[in-house]
């Protein structure tokens, strides 16, 4: 419905910030409910926040992470949002977090989007947080301009759960949580950097077509607020 920018110096800051907002989203709902879920993006701009925030002191046990989309590709494969998170944030004291990947060692994506879809059923109705990155192309999660199941994929009334996609710049098949999964998390956050995707978001903000950047989606229809963390 909404969204809000928070602008920050630069890049350290930024993940300095935002890590602690989210141990603070992940202890509260630890506190008020008993334990925290929260879906993280792939890609080169987390790095750096998923480090800072490894190490915040918090019950970790109590945390779920998974992933907004993956690559259909197994862990060990360097383009695997999995080796990522696996690298860079279930290390120093959230190595004791709960992760749940996307990808199944079966025959085809579409196998793999059920059984990921069954086995994060529990976690995430809302997630108390959802970290969104946005491509140079106005794609966020696996939401790809030109996708084939796009259409679907961003539905305010698709179930919840996790689908595949395909297109031309996405590289590998995709399995991605549809938009309503992602859309009505307690904190949804866009995480962006460099003055290249400030205009990639203000081109978003200026239209409306969500086929062309599948972003507005999220900006013009997620029933919570987006937060946009954003850093030159
Ligand atoms: O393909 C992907 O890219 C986006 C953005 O990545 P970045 O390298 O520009 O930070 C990411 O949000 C998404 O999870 C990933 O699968």
């Amino acid at each position: 419905m909404a969204a809000r920018l928070h602008s920050f110096a630069d890049a350290e800051a930024l993940a300095r910030n935002l890590a602690t907002d989210i141990a603070k989203q992940l202890s509260d709902a630890i506190s008020a409910r008993g334990s925290a879920s929260m879906a993280v993006s792939g890609g080169s701009t987390p790095k750096r926040l998923f480090e800072d925030l490894s190490a915040h002191d918090l019950d970790w046990s109590l945390v779920t992470i998974t992933l907004v989309d993956e690559r259909f590709v197994p862990a060990d494969n360097p383009r695997s949002n999995h080796l990522l998170v696996a690298t860079h944030l279930l290390k120093n004291r959230a190595a004791a977090a709960n992760f749940q990947p996307l990808y199944q060692d079966v025959a085809s994506a579409l196998q793999a989007a059920a059984i990921a879809t069954e086995k994060t059923a529990d976690i995430g109705n809302p997630f108390d947080v959802v970290i969104l990155g946005m491509g140079a192309d106005g794609h966020t999660a696996s939401f790809f301009p030109g996708g084939n199941h796009l259409a679907r994929a961003i539905d305010a009334d698709a179930p919840r759960g996790v689908m595949t996609m395909e297109a031309e710049g996405a590289g590998e098949e995709r399995l991605t949580f549809t938009f309503p999964s992602l859309a009505d998390a307690r904190f949804l956050v866009l995480h962006i950097e460099g003055d290249a995707k400030k205009q990639v978001l203000e081109k978003a903000e200026a239209g409306t077509d969500v086929f062309e950047m599948p972003i507005r989606a999220m900006l013009n229809r997620a029933p919570s607020t987006v937060e946009i963390y954003w850093a030159p």
